[in-house]
């Protein structure tokens, strides 16, 4: 008891907590879960003690990873490597800046530098479908023990999964249906001695950043690791004890998932000042500099197809939900791009820097092969400041923390395909090295650039549009204007100059070449592809909670409901379309007007869902369909749990048109099903009835095919079906 207390004052803000009596179910075990659930709340780190994994396992992976960063550069890049299409393997000094996963969050300069560490790091062993299975280093020994390593992280992972199920009120294997395909990844760090940079001021190890899964399980050799006190502000160190603890840390999905009930911290790793002992301990191991650091990394990660909703208990009543349900595999790839310096031709940029930096003579040739690998912005910048007499230094820093910044900005906005299309391109270049092949490289990137700026632009100008037509339609309800002279006032109103924009939006191929075929299939009209595709109702990362918000059929007034109708159909601005959704729309509101509530609303958005249906576009279809639903449950069952119903249903709606195999998905659905107890079944039930009624309607006889087939007839007629609850 006394060493504990002894520890607590050790450890300071950072609780220390004994696992010992939940692991052996003896003891205090409640106690074990009221204080994590106090660290998650308030710090989002601890540390732990009697965690139960084994001295031998921590050496012996401690040891073959301390062998792996041993190995001469030349050597380890013969490891497998990091790339765009494997997110694992050795990462090299600088290949990562974790403060870029930061997102929107602005940052100093300095801090989008990149890291001073290398590292390398595995998947799952036994990987679930569409992550990469482990590539180890061929070095004696090496797999074997960091196999050990892994696997004895997972058990302790999900121990600590079931401290955090109990501590949020739930059932102790909660956690497990998430986990038990997960996308773990094992993550060894080197951190070389500061000597090896000469002066590091204003560089970190480690940027700022909060991880991005579940938990983390940290390892480490050494001080360093830092927290942001969340009242002050201030970074303070986590406390370093021994290697054989393990600093936990909560990753965003967690604090998502918890409604932010508990916090995922911003942390980072800085140049510490090493004791002289320590430096003196290090010199006769190796000869080199004092204060290399290493530590490992578990990462848990859910199953990819997890769909994470926030959990019950931590939703006080009559309050909703902070975010919409998200799969854990699209918030993790968006965090690992951002993070991931890209494209990869940062050391052959450099070299160009320096070359321009070192030039005295020839400038002009130089100046050229500079320009051929970097943007012209960056070049306008780093000219100017060569002009102004800058230091190599001075050059090199600033040329990082402007293509670092560009590409942030970047890497948050541009598609899928034109990452790919990039990422090509610098992989050409990488291979070639030769002008032509820069050139080409530096024609994409501007080109995407371009776009991705414009698009920005355009899609502000339609939030915007939005956003004021709703606001208008309010202010105009509010005065008493019938809904035709509502619709006409607002198209007379959306600026001719947003109109035209968006002309210019669908006019412009954004896609690369080898996406119009795929282009041509489609069946929806160009305009209605261009705004989709394009504007802020449209695929756009960066704002998409934003979005979310605005793609949930509307909650305010039935006023609402016709604004957004009416907006988003002018803003397509094909003058036949608009007129025919506005009409609808008034239809619409008019029949509303007269009929109660409910009716009244599935009435609004049924007509939309037709609106939607003629004008192919499925997902708004379904999305309004789902309105439909979401707004008769409520007087029907009470609102508890209709949310969760639909959004399930969409879910399977969705995977089942993008073509997955039926046989899983039922199972899919079957266990969910299971899992969720009697009332979702009648709130379930309830919707089929309701969906069912909806059958008759065209749209969905196609279109909602599954809904159907999976929901109704094999769950809602099967009674057979042991529900464990
Ligand atoms: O090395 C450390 O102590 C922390 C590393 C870290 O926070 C990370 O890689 O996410
Ligand atoms: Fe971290």
């Amino acid at each position: 008891m006394s060493l504990f207390l002894l520890m607590i004052t050790v450890v300071g803000a950072v609780p220390l907590i004994d696992l010992g009596p939940f692991r052996k179910n003896k003891g205090d075990v409640e106690g074990v879960a009221s204080a994590v659930d106090a660290a998650c709340r308030e710090v989002g780190f601890f540390v732990v003690v009697n965690h139960g994994v084994p001295e031998g396992v921590l050496r012996r992976g401690w040891r073959a990873i301390e062998t792996f960063f041993d190995l001469p550069t030349a050597e380890k890049k013969k490891a497998p490597q990091m790339s765009a299409s494997y997110p694992y393997g050795y990462s090299a000094l600088e290949g990562e800046t974790l403060a870029a996963g930061a997102g929107e969050q602005s940052l100093p300069d300095e801090q989008s530098l990149p890291d001073l560490k290398e590292m390398f790091s595995t998947g799952p062993y036994d990987p679930p479908p569409g992550i990469a299975g482990p590539r180890y280093p061929a070095l004696e020994g090496f797999e074997k023990a960091w196999h050990e390593y892994y696997v004895a992280m997972e058990g302790l992972s999900k121990l600590l999964l079931a401290v955090f199920a109990r501590a949020l009120g739930l059932r102790d294997d909660y956690f497990g249906e998430f986990s038990d395909r997960h996308a773990c990844s094992l993550r060894a760090l080197n951190y070389p001695s500061q000597d090896e940079f000469g002066d590091v001021s204003g560089r970190l190890r480690a940027s700022p950043h909060t991880d991005y899964g579940s938990l983390t399980i940290l390892r480490s050799g050494g001080p360093g690791l830092q927290a942001r006190n969340r009242s002050t502000g201030e970074w303070t160190d986590v406390p370093f004890l021994r290697q054989s603890h393990f600093v936990i840390n909560l990753g965003d999905l967690m604090s998502r998932w918890t409604n932010d009930r508990w916090v995922s911290t911003p942390h980072r790793v800085i140049f510490t000042n090493s004791s002289r002992r320590r430096k003196r301990w290090w010199r006769r191991r190796r000869g080199g500099g004092g204060d290399r650091r290493q530590s490992v990394a578990f990462f848990h990660n859910l199953n990819p197809d997890a769909n994470v909703t926030v959990i019950d208990t931590c939703v006080a009543p009559g309050e909703d939900p902070k975010y919409p349900p998200i799969l854990a595999m699209d918030h993790l790839m968006h965090k690992h791009r951002a993070a991931t310096t890209f494209p990869p031709a940062t050391g052959k940029k450099l070299k160009a820097v320096r070359a321009l930096a070192a030039a005295g003579a020839r400038r002009d040739e130089r100046d050229s092969e500079f320009e051929a690998s970097a943007s012209p912005d960056v070049v306008r910048e780093i000219q100017a400041l060569y002009r102004a007499g800058a230091s190599t230094r001075e050059l090199r820093e600033a040329f990082i923390a402007l293509e670092t910044r560009e590409k942030r900005e970047l890497s948050a906005s541009v598609s899928p395909d034109e990452r790919a299309e990039l990422l090509a391109a610098a992989a050409r270049m990488e291979a070639e090295d030769t002008p032509a092949a820069r050139a080409a490289y530096r024609a994409t990137y501007c080109r995407v650039r371009d776009d991705v700026k414009l698009r920005d632009k355009l899609s502000k100008v339609a939030d915007e549009g939005l956003e004021a037509a709703w606001r208008e339609a309010d202010d105009l309800e509010r005065r008493g204007l019938p809904p035709q002279d509502v619709a006409a006032e607002l198209r007379r109103r959306i600026p001719e100059a947003d109109l035209r924009a968006m002309d210019e939006l669908v006019e412009r191929p954004v896609l690369p070449a080898a996406q119009k075929e795929k282009k041509k299939t489609s069946t929806a009209s160009p305009l209605e592809r261009g705004f989709l595709e394009n504007s802020g109702l449209g695929r756009r990362r960066r704002r998409r909670r934003r979005r979310d918000e605005k793609e949930v059929p509307p909650r305010g007034t039935e006023a609402r409901a016709v604004a957004m109708l009416v907006a988003s159909r002018l803003a397509v601005s094909e003058p036949a379309v608009a007129e025919a959704a506005v009409a609808e729309a008034v239809a619409a509101y008019a029949r509303l007007r007269k009929a109660p509530h409910v009716a009244d609303m599935s009435a609004i958005f049924e007509a939309s869902a037709e609106a939607a249906a003629r004008l192919e576009e499925t997902d708004r279809a379904a999305g309004f369909v789902a309105g439909v639903v979401r707004r008769s449950l409520p007087e029907r069952e009470g609102p508890a749990l209709h949310a969760p119903v639909v959004d399930f249903m969409l879910e399977v709606h969705a995977r089942r048109t993008a073509g997955e195999d039926d046989a899983r998905l039922k199972r899919d659905v079957l266990a969910h099903l299971e899992r969720h107890g009697p009332g979702f079944l009648e709130h379930m039930a309830a919707c089929a009835a309701l969906i069912e009624a909806l059958q008759e309607h065209p749209i969905l006889e196609t279109k909602d095919h599954l809904i159907r087939s999976t929901l109704l007839d094999h769950y809602i007629n099967n009674n057979n079906i042991n529900n464990p609850h």
